[in-house]
């Protein structure tokens, strides 16, 4: 059977980068996505900003919504202090077993869990299945028509504490504006805008914060 794109790319890594070497599966990733085939990981251009927020809130637990290749949990894992895990949701069967493989060769699967399932079912497991309180830092990277309702619901849940922050992927563009509107009128959250562009091209793209005030 024919190999998909994603697996495409597992090899390009495979081949191209360097075992144990986050930054250099960052790097094949980008080469390839942007010269081969075009591929929705965050990439180097917001993946720079990822970096700076992330690094900023020094998260102990970190949840992503939308594993797709594993491109941003490595982005994460990288920058991880001492102990700190991430918990990350994904969808689609083959991307996450792309994703698991990704993880390995890059040396951080200690640091990662993937967690196959839908968004909202995984997030209404989370305290009673995987032990968690509250999360520390949130990259939002699924499907732009769950923004909204995962927000909602790890309010609902009581998954948020005082400074937990929120930072979302693609807000321009496909866009999420019922998510943006909602945290940028929410007395709950503070958010901050950072303009940027669609992953390997030039259409305009950004990221927002939203931090939750509790
Ligand atoms: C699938 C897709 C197609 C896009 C697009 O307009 N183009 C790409 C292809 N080129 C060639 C034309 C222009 S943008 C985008 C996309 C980008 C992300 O970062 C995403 N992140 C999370 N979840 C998503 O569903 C997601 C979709
Ligand atoms: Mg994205």
């Amino acid at each position: 059977s024919s190999r998909s794109k994603e697996q495409r790319i597992l090899d390009f890594v495979l081949k191209h980068a360097v075992p144990g070497d986050p930054t250099s599966v960052l790097n094949a990733i980008d080469k390839y996505c942007s010269q081969q085939e075009w591929a929705m990981n965050v990439g180097d251009e917001k993946g720079l900003i990822l970096d700076r927020v992330m690094q900023e809130a020094s998260p102990s637990l970190v949840l992503e919504l939308g594993t797709y290749c594993g491109y941003s949990a490595v982005r994460m894992a990288r920058l991880l202090k001492q102990g700190a895990q991430i918990l990350t949701v994904e969808f689609n069967r083959d991307n996450a077993d792309i994703a698991r493989q990704v993880l390995e060769f890059a040396g951080v699967k200690d640091k990662v869990q993937i967690l196959e399932g839908s968004s909202e079912e995984v997030i209404r497991q989370l305290q009673k299945k995987h032990a968690v309180d509250t999360v520390d830092f949130i990259f939002i990277d699924h499907w732009k028509d769950r923004y909204l309702p995962d927000t909602k619901l790890m309010e609902e849940l009581g998954l948020l504490r005082k400074g937990t922050v929120i930072l979302a992927d693609n807000v321009i563009f496909p866009g999420a504006p019922d998510f943006l509107q909602y945290v940028r009128s929410s007395p709950k959250y503070d958010c901050t805008y950072y303009p940027s562009h669609l992953e390997y091209l030039d259409a305009e793209d950004g990221l927002e914060k939203a931090v939750y005030k509790g």
